[in-house]
């Protein structure tokens, strides 16, 4: 069986008035079925240019993105997209509930809502449906950007620092949440940070990407199981050692053996 994703080769050069700059450079990876893949890599190394080929919003120079074995070309229908920024993703003048319902605007009524209420329910917001989302905490309106996502059912969902703009306490039930729903609803996962605790708490396996042009440094497992508890996960031996491990890759310029 092909993997959910598999990046092979992956370059892209934006090219600019003051000269051509390569963000990317041989990048290859893959992501398979029901895995959460964090990536992490050092400010600028070119995580968002990842996220955009893979989208399907920018044409890589080099090399090719599939997903379920089929060349992306144009944006993937079953894909979706969290962005860190949920106070511009989410529709001001809509409420919580038609929110969720905008990506399902091709579905049947009836669908839309039980899709809405389900995904609403997984995140804790059932009684926030009729609000908007300006009525909302930050950390409330980040679990309607994740609900939207979920009630898509996406065969991969892309995070992109999703939990960056929310307190420390909201992070960890929002990295929690996270966990739940993805073993309930078996989603594939690849969610981009610049948080090494965070990937290795989240991850089933940790990229690490160099710095610009971005290559793979390493892939590492993280032994860790499924259920994992904010406090005593990450005061384990093995989590501490992972995280060193992580921040040492993060270090080297070269693919290394993990
Ligand atoms: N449209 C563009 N035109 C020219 N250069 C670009 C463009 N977009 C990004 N870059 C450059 O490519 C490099 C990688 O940018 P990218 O935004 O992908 O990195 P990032 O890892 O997501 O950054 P951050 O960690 O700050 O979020 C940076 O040096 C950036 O300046």
């Amino acid at each position: 069986m092909s993997p959910m994703l598999e990046v092979t080769g992956l370059g892209h050069t934006y090219e600019a008035k003051d000269g051509a700059h390569t963000a990317i450079s041989g990048l290859s990876f893959t992501v398979e079925n029901g895995e959460l893949l964090c990536v992490v890599g050092p400010s600028g190394c070119g995580k968002s240019t990842l996220l955009r080929a893979i989208s399907g919003l920018i044409r890589p120079s080099e090399g090719t993105v599939s997903l379920h074995g089929t060349p992306v070309e144009g944006v993937p229908a079953d894909l979706a997209v969290v962005f860190q920024d949920y106070s511009r993703s989410l529709f001001p003048w809509l409420s919580v509930q038609r929110n969720v319902e905008f990506p399902l605007r091709d579905l049947p009524r009836a669908e839309r809502h039980e899709r809405a209420e389900e995904a609403l329910a997984a995140v804790g917001l059932s009684a926030a449906a009729r609000k908007h989302p300006w009525q909302l905490s930050g950390g409330m309106q980040q679990r309607v950007a994740i609900a939207r996502a979920l009630a898509y059912r996406p065969a991969l969902l892309l995070m992109d620092e999703p939990f960056a703009s929310v307190d420390a306490q909201t992070r960890f039930e929002l990295e929690d949440l996270l966990l739940r729903v993805r073993r309930e609803q078996e989603t594939t996962v690849m969610l981009v940070t610049h948080d090494i605790d965070e990937s290795v708490y989240l991850g089933d396996r940790v990229l690490v990407l160099s710095k610009s042009p971005a290559t793979a440094v390493a892939a590492l497992d993280v032994p860790l199981g499924a259920e994992r508890e904010q406090i005593a996960t990450r005061a384990s031996e093995e989590f501490v050692d992972l995280r060193a491990r992580v921040a040492g890759l993060l270090q080297a310029r070269e693919p290394v053996e993990a």
